[in-house]
């Protein structure tokens, strides 16, 4: 009988569930990374919150583990690569603690305004400080809102209700949502200029690190309040210390921190800071959202097979899987493709299938690919949620079947619309070897490897011997090249597979060679 861990203060409706549904369980919220270590290979299901972190020694000890269950959002706590390179799935819960949080970031709000906990604990210490606190009205006041995503996009219909107006700054977000919404799209810049209040509601990721960083934060008002309940190390914390002590910040409100569980941080002890910990979730209805759902997904795909919510694979049905397989696993990689050279938000995006996969269930094929573009921007977005990220969006998605294929047995074809200009790629699987055969039209023959330095240029001589040149002076060995071109002299495109990292000056020399048009590092 499959067994469960249950590693950190999940609501007791998930233990009920694993055993009503005939699994083994054992909850043992607290334990050391070391305890976890030397139980984790017993089990065949992990569950946690966010305080247990299987990294990627915890996971080296996980033996039989087969997937792990974030009851919640964000899973910055686990190494998803560790566990996706060990064939463990990794499930979370999109939806479950979404109306919760936007409630958190509407209370540290008001408490922000009328700086409640600080009236409260001296109105207790009996210095009724009736003179000491003056608040803002927040009626007519504008709330900016930078990610307008599940959490964003509630926090904005309640400040809305709140008679407050919204402005929103998320490169995803619509005209045709904002307007459903009743928000104001803008950019950063203008957010920054506008906003009385701003609020994040981002993932962290390359792009949001610091997004409030000492430059921005000097854009903004004299007097903003600064709400952070997304994710510590969106805001430059020693940034907003400064604000705060200088007056430029009225007030912040702050549930998540660079460095958590926050014993010690910059920002304790600054005038008008207000600080939870990490309890955007912590509500009992949400907290029974999550358990539930991620029980009960464990627990389906440990007894049937069935997959929902991973982060890290396909949601297949048992049935399907051994077919259906190697093509999510081409979709979502080509997808991944489209996304980064998408290089932000796209409008539309087109997938064609054609020979075999077009004959098989193209749905968890399709959401394989939508997930794969979407994660450089949503990190933890997956088969399930991808598709209603989507349509919320408002971007275009459609699928083309053709029956044969020219010349390859199966092909997947993803197209994104980016400033009314498409941006393609195209792979197929080769000798059960998933492959890169199309790149803008463009025939080729390239592996997927962990690093690839896509290159966009003019086919003139010299420009092979240049790269090669620069990448040897860095030390980057080159595994894999594999170029196609239009016609000679025409445009041509270079894939070169790189055994490291590439240094962000190593690409920008690249970058200045003169047949180059645009170059960019693909991960996968
Ligand atoms: N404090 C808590 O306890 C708590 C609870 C739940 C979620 N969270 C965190 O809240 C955050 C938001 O969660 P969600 O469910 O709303 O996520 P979501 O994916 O639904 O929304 C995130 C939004 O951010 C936008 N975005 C991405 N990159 C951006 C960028 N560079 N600039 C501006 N916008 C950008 C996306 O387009 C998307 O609309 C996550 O980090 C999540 O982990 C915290
Ligand atoms: O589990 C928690 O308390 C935090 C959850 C939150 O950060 C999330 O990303 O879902």
């Amino acid at each position: 009988m499959p067994k469960v861990l249950i590693a950190d203060k999940l609501s007791p409706a998930a233990a009920e569930i694993f055993k009503n549904r005939g699994l083994e369980v054992d909850v043992k919220p607290g334990l050391t990374k070391e305890e976890l270590i030397d139980i984790i290979g017993d089990y065949d299901g992990l569950a946690v919150r966010s305080a247990c972190k299987p990294d990627a020694d915890v996971i080296a000890a996980a033996t039989n583990l087969k997937v792990i269950g974030r009851a919640g959002i964000g899973v910055d706590n686990i190494d998803v690569k560790a566990a996706t390179a060990k064939g463990i799935v990794v499930m979370n819960t999109p939806f479950g603690n979404a109306i919760t949080t936007a409630e958190h970031a509407i209370a540290m709000l008001f408490a922000a305004a009328r700086q409640i906990p600080a009236a409260d604990r001296g109105t207790q210490a009996g210095e009724w400080p009736k003179k000491a606190f003056m608040g803002t009205e927040l009626t007519a006041k504008t709330l900016g809102v930078i990610g307008c995503g599940n959490i964003g996009s509630i926090v904005a219909e309640r400040a809305l209700g709140l008679k407050m107006k919204v402005v929103a700054y998320d490169p995803f977000l619509t005209e045709e949502r904002a307007t459903d919404l009743g928000v104001q799209k803008v950019e950063l810049e203008q957010l920054l200029a506008r906003a009385d209040a701003i609020t994040l509601h981002t993932p962290l990721t390359a792009a949001t690190k610091n997004i409030l960083s000492a430059d921005a934060i000097q854009k903004t008002k004299k007097g903003v309040m600064i709400i952070n309940c997304a994710r510590g190390g969106l805001v430059d914390e020693a940034a907003v210390r400064a604000g705060l002590d200088s007056g430029h910040i009225s007030a912040a409100a702050f549930d998540v921190f660079v460095e958590e569980p926050a014993k010690d941080n910059i920002l304790f002890g600054a005038p008008n800071f207000i600080a939870t910990p990490h309890l955007g979730a912590a509500t009992t209805e949400a907290q029974e959202n999550v358990a539930l759902q991620i029980a009960e997904q464990i627990a389906d795909y440990l007894l049937t097979g069935a997959i929902s919510n991973a982060l890290n694979t396909p949601s297949i049905t048992a049935e399907e899987a051994p077919r259906l397989k190697p093509y999510a696993d081409l979709a979502e990689k080509l997808g991944l493709f489209a996304g980064q050279i998408a290089d932000g938000g796209f409008s539309d995006i087109e997938i064609g299938f054609e020979g075999e996969p077009a004959h098989l269930n193209t749905k968890p094929l399709t959401a394989a690919a939508v997930a794969g573009a979407l994660r450089p921007l949503f990190t933890e977005v997956n088969m399930v949620s991808a598709p209603e990220m989507l349509k919320a969006r408002g971007v275009t998605l459609t699928e083309a079947t053709r029956s044969d294929s020219p010349v390859y047995d199966n092909l997947i074809r993803i197209r994104v619309k980016v400033d009314g200009s498409w941006r393609d790629v195209a792979g197929s699987i080769v000798a059960g070897v998933p492959k890169i055969v199309e790149v803008k039209g463009m025939a080729l023959d390239a592996k997927f490897r962990p690093v690839i330095l896509y290159v966009n240029n003019v086919d003139k001589p010299g420009f092979i011997g240049s790269l090669g040149v620069m990448l040897g002076d860095a030390g980057i060995n080159i595994a894999t090249f594999n170029l196609g071109r239009q016609s000679q002299g025409e445009e041509a495109v270079a894939l070169v597979g790189i055994d490291a990292e590439i240094p962000e000056d190593v690409v920008k020399k690249i970058e200045a060679l003169p047949q180059v048009r645009y170059v960019k590092v693909l991960t996968f």
